[in-house]
């Protein structure tokens, strides 16, 4: 725009100068093009608006035309909580294999590790349990019932997941961690806060827990939204629960804290932890090393270091790295 307004104060002046445009008129053209330049400016800003609307609306579009997985006749739900993976093999695409005949059992009660390299398959079967997706081939099952015989409100009652990246609403903390039980009371609510270790940092608030946590939990430090988060976990009181990463970024101080708030939430539980850092898990009753989608390897900390194979290594290369020094 201004380089229109530009162009015609230099073409203008040059025909005033040649006697075929009068000063007046000239004047006149300026006055029009300045008035209406903000507004077309507007208007072309406006039309790269849309476009992005645009892309936003094909995307939403995209996601609701995705077609909900069927629950299948009969339903059932399960008294039991262990799981079990039946020759399970997945891609994300019909060319790709990201879980390639996943055979395992999670018994009920029991803490159990996935580890292995960036992208071999562990949150994927993670997602395959929580039915994010079907597998191409075989089953997994809780309590001996087909997870697609659950109906997905069921379904989604059975797990607690805290996850390294936690999302919190633009909403109070009692109403956050209310997410998971919307009838609780606020002794209900005060008393998981407390288990998870969070109840001293938000009584120290000055609306305590009544306090806006901000657009996905800004206010908050990434250890207290975290503990929120196990609060939440707690208070859902579900028999699986699903850790994802989820002490990995933390400081010393908060990983301690919420160590204590994760033994809490995980008594009792049906508990399958995915981790990078193996000294957190050498108490678990199975560790699985997955790699490239497959089950290299399977059982204690202390067998699998007998064994001397990828798990040992990964081990022995995570004291060594203990020892480094900058
Ligand atoms: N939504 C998706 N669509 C397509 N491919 C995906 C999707 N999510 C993951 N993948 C691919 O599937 C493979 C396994 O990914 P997954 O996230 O399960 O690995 P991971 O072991 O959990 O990795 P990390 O330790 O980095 O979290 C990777 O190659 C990844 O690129």
């Amino acid at each position: 725009m201004e380089l229109a307004l530009l162009l015609v104060l230099i073409i203008g002046v040059y025909w005033v100068y040649q006697g075929s445009l009068s000063v007046a008129l000239l004047a006149a053209l300026v006055l029009i093009l300045i008035r209406f330049s903000e507004q077309l400016a507007n208007l072309i800003l406006f039309s790269k608006v849309i476009e992005l609307m645009q892309v936003a609306l094909n995307r939403i579009h995209d996601f609701l035309a995705i077609q909900p997985l069927a629950i299948a006749t009969p339903n059932q739900q399960p008294q039991q909580f262990d799981v079990r993976f039946e020759q399970v093999s997945f891609g994300y695409t019909k060319q790709s294999v990201t879980l390639n005949n996943i055979n395992v059992q999670f018994k009920q009660h029991s803490l159990n590790a996935i580890v292995g390299e960036s992208g071999s398959g562990k949150t994927s079967l993670i997602r395959l349990l929580m039915r994010y997706a079907d597998p191409q081939q075989g089953r997994i099952l809780i309590g001996g019932v087909d997870i697609r015989h659950i109906p997905n409100e069921q379904l989604n009652r059975l797990f607690s997941v805290v996850f390294q990246d936690v999302y919190l609403f633009d909403d109070s903390i009692l109403n956050n961690i209310r997410l998971a039980k919307p009838t609780a009371t606020e002794q209900e609510v005060e008393q998981v806060a407390k288990m998870a270790n969070c109840h001293q940092f938000i009584t120290a608030l000055a609306q305590g827990y009544h306090t806006q946590v901000g657009e996905i939990g800004s206010q908050l430090s990434g250890g207290e939204r975290q503990r929120i988060s196990i609060a939440r976990a707690i208070l859902k009181d579900a028999p699986i629960v699903i850790l994802d990463e989820a002490t990995a970024s933390l400081d010393s101080e908060n990983q301690l804290a919420i160590q204590q708030a994760i033994n809490r939430l995980v008594q009792h539980k049906t508990v399958i932890v995915i981790t990078h850092r193996l000294s957190s898990i050498s108490t678990a009753d199975q560790i699985l090393v997955i790699n490239q989608g497959q089950i290299i390897e399977q059982g204690t900390h202390s067998s699998l270091l007998a064994r001397q194979g990828a798990y040992c290594q990964m081990w022995q290369n995570q004291q060594q790295a203990k020892h480094w020094r900058i």
